[in-house]
This record gives C-alpha cells, sequence and structure tokens, in this order.
C-alpha cells in the first residue's frame, strides 16, 4: 500500500517535473523562433558581425557573377537565337559592370543596414537581368525557356541559402522574387498556364528550402556568437565582450562629443563569503548581482539604449553608459548598493543570506584611453574598499572621499 502511495506521489511529482520540463521547453524554442525572426533580439554587436559575413560574402558572390554573366556570353553564342544575341549580350556586359560597381562598394563592412542594402541591390541586379533578358526574348517571339532562361528566378532564391537571414528578410526576399515571376508571367500572357503553375509551385518550394537554410546559418550564428561572447554562470557579456564594447564606445563617443561612464564593481568580502557558506552559495550570489545589474541596463528609457553589463572576471563586474556623465552613473551605483541591500539570497541550507558590493566610478575625460578609464575605474573602487566597502566613490575624489557625499549609509543588512 505504502510502496503503492509512493509510486503514486512519484508519479504525480514526475508528471509536474516533466510539466515543468515542457513549459521551460516551450518558452525556450519560443525564444528561439523570436531570434530569427527579426533584428529586435539582436545586440548591436551581433548585429555587426552579422553585418559583416553578408558583407563579404555578397561581395564574394558580386565577384564570381560578375566574372560568370560576362563568360556566359560565348556560352549564348551556341545556345541562343542569333537574332537575340547581341541584345542579351549587353545586358549581361551592363549587369556584370553593376555587380562590379557593388564589389567596390567597401564602405560600412559593419553596419547592418547597408549590409542589406548590398544584398538588396544583388537581387535587383540580377533580377534586371532576368526581366530585360525576358523581355528581348519574348520580342523576338521566343520563350524565355529556349535557353535555359526560365532558371534565373530558382538562382536568386536558392542563393538565399549562402546568407544568414531572419524570418522577415527571407520572406521579404522570397516575395520579390515570386512578385517578378508573377509579373513576367503575365508580359508573356501565360499568367494560369500549368507549366508556369507548377513553376511558381516549385519557386516557393525551393524558397522554403533555402530559407530554411538561410535562418538555420542565422540561428548558428547567434549561438555561436552568445557562447563566445557570454559568461556561462550569470549570462552577462564576458569580459572579452565587455572590453570590445568599451573600446568601441569611447571610441564612438568621443566622434559624438558625447560622455561616458562605467562602473566597476567588486563583491565585499567574497572570499570569506565562500569560506563560510561554500562555492554554490557564492554562485548564487553572483548570479543574484548578475540579475540587479541587468536591470540596471535593460533599454527601457531611451537614455539605457546601448548600455552594457558584464562579468569582468571572478567577483568583479563592469557596467558601461554610453552618452552618460558622472552624475548619472553614481546614481546608477547608488541604485546598485541599495538593490543589494534589498537582495538576500537562499543559499543551499536554507539560510538567508545578504551581500554588498564596492563601486568604482569614473566618466571618460578628454583624450582618455579606454585602458586609463578602466585603470581610473579600478582605483576608485580600490578607495571604496579602503574606505569601509558597500560604497561606492567618484574617480577624482578618492582622497577627498568624506566630501563627496557619495558615500553610502549600509541599509540594515540581513545577518550574513
Ligand atoms: N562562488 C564563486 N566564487 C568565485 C568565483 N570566481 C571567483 N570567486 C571567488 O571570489 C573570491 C575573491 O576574493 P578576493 O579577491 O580575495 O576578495 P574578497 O574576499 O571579495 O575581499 P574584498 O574584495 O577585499 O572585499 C575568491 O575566493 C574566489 O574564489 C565564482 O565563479 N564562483
Amino acid at each position: 500500500m505504502t510502496d503503492f502511495k509512493q509510486s503514486r506521489v512519484g508519479a504525480r511529482i514526475g508528471f509536474s517535473v516533466s510539466m515543468d520540463g515542457l513549459r521551460l521547453g516551450l518558452v525556450k524554442m519560443l525564444l528561439d523562433i523570436l531570434d530569427v525572426f527579426s533584428v529586435s533580439r539582436h545586440s548591436r554587436y551581433f548585429n555587426q558581425t552579422r553585418a559583416h559575413h553578408l558583407y563579404k560574402r555578397v561581395r564574394l558572390i558580386a565577384l564570381l557573377l560578375a566574372v560568370l554573366q560576362t563568360a556566359w556570353v560565348f556560352v549564348d553564342q551556341l545556345l541562343l537565337p542569333a537574332s537575340v544575341q547581341n541584345s542579351i549580350a549587353i545586358g549581361r556586359v551592363v549587369s556584370s559592370g553593376a555587380l562590379l560597381l557593388l564589389l567596390a562598394w567597401y564602405k560600412h563592412p559593419y553596419s547592418l543596414g547597408c549590409a542589406l542594402l548590398r544584398l538588396a541591390l544583388l537581387i535587383l541586379i540580377l533580377s534586371g537581368f532576368q526581366t530585360y533578358s525576358n523581355a528581348v526574348l519574348f520580342s523576338a517571339g521566343y520563350e524565355h525557356s529556349v535557353a535555359g532562361y526560365q532558371f534565373f528566378p530558382f538562382m536568386i532564391v536558392a542563393m538565399q541559402a549562402i546568407f544568414p537571414l531572419t524570418v522577415v528578410e527571407v520572406i521579404a526576399v522570397t516575395a520579390a522574387v515570386m512578385l517578378i515571376e508573377v509579373l513576367t508571367q503575365t508580359l508573356s500572357g501565360h499568367f494560369g498556364g500549368v507549366s508556369e503553375l507548377n513553376a511558381l509551385w516549385l519557386l516557393g518550394v525551393l524558397a522554403v528550402i533555402a530559407g530554411w537554410a538561410s535562418i538555420n546559418q542565422l540561428g548558428m550564428l547567434l549561438g555561436l556568437y552568445r557562447q563566445a561572447t557570454r559568461d556561462a554562470l550569470t549570462g552577462l557579456a564576458n569580459r572579452r565582450q565587455v572590453m570590445e564594447h568599451l573600446e568601441g564606445d569611447v571610441l564612438l563617443c568621443q566622434d559624438e562629443g558625447r560622455p561616458i561612464s562605467i562602473l566597476m564593481m567588486d563583491l565585499d568580502k567574497f572570499k570569506s563569503f565562500n569560506d563560510n557558506h561554500g562555492h554554490a552559495a557564492g554562485d548564487i550570489v553572483l548570479k543574484q548581482f548578475a540579475k540587479i545589474l541587468r536591470k540596471q541596463v535593460q533599454p527601457k528609457a531611451r537614455d539605457r539604449k546601448g548600455n552594457l553589463a558584464g562579468r569582468f572576471g571572478g567577483e568583479e563586474f563592469l557596467i558601461i553608459l554610453p552618452g552618460q556623465g558622472a552624475e548619472r552613473a553614481v546614481e546608477v551605483a547608488e541604485q546598485i548598493c541599495a538593490a543589494c541591500h534589498l537582495s538576500p539570497v537562499r543559499i543551499p541550507s536554507g539560510e538567508q543570506v545578504g551581500f554588498t558590493t564596492s563601486i568604482g566610478v569614473a566618466t571618460l575625460l578628454p583624450d582618455e584611453t579606454p585602458s586609463d578609464l578602466l585603470r581610473r575605474a579600478d582605483e576608485a573602487l580600490y578607495a571604496a574598499k579602503s574606505s569601509g566597502r558597500d560604497r561606492h566613490v567618484l574617480s577624482g575624489e578618492e582622497r577627498d572621499n568624506d566630501a563627496t557625499g557619495y558615500e553610502y549609509e549600509p541599509a540594515e543588512k540581513v545577518p550574513v
């Protein structure tokens, strides 16, 4: 009887565990779909990485097609009726020239807008040649199947598979190619015919397969990018990404004449916390602290756009606030210290324990480098530690700490 009861309880627990697993699986699937649906969940830095991929591939394809387009003139001599050979050869040379111009456009390789424009131009050049050659063939009384020219839209749709694209972008490319095909069929007077409908159907099937490959490629690129740039424990940006952001943001803010501030944070007495409560409890604190930082940099307000929180190493974290001066940075530091006081964690022993952090704040000075800025934030952090911890210090005011007015009165703490 007891065994029976236990097995029923066990079955119920198993059921609830599998329901949780199912729910988690569904949420993960939804997030995976949202990740590849549009660019809305992509970071500025991932957009730059993808833009560079697109840039390299569009240029490579443009070069290959420019060579092939011209070389195909000789094949046309063998396959096409003599009356249209010259006109189509002109079309080939013009489109090759346009492809070479696209290849020569080397500016803004990291701009996603420019990368998508390049891709649109590539498709436009190929579709333009397709429409032109069809018009030449039809006006001379030939079908576009005369030398395999009906193959063109299929090639353009299949080409999508080479690029990492979002669902929205795949739909846009497919819709454009299908529209051109429908127009071509209408102009030839064959729209609605069995072989034309068959061509549209095949084009659609090929678009789904090529689009799938393209979206998968984007998903893989995003996954690899996140693995390479995120800290596994906290999910924040890792040191490498923090440094890349900082260097890029400092240059950008200097160019635009905007301020930029950073906060360097270090959990207080974390070694003794680990020694007293265990490494697993320490990990829980690190995750909780990461949650507090993530909240601070969420781009809810316009002025938070581009803010980044990262784990700099061990129990050291960094926040970058592009466009923000010392006043706002100090405000953020105050909010983080206060949030730590209000966020005790439950550790594996069942105890609730609190934690605090010390913060060094620095705002970029004219002509400073990212390493100068980091060094000053580190010095300010050291000053915060040596003047008692659980507080923030603004760089430049370390020696006059009592007079800054920025010192924090520790709130009532949950016993550690
Ligand atoms: N649980 C856990 N501990 C970590 C991790 N990374 C680093 N630590 C610990 O963080 C502690 C860092 O301690 P210290 O740099 O000596 O400084 P502290 O004890 O925090 O003292 P102050 O910084 O002076 O307040 C070490 O005990 C590390 O083992 C981690 O991923 N998980």
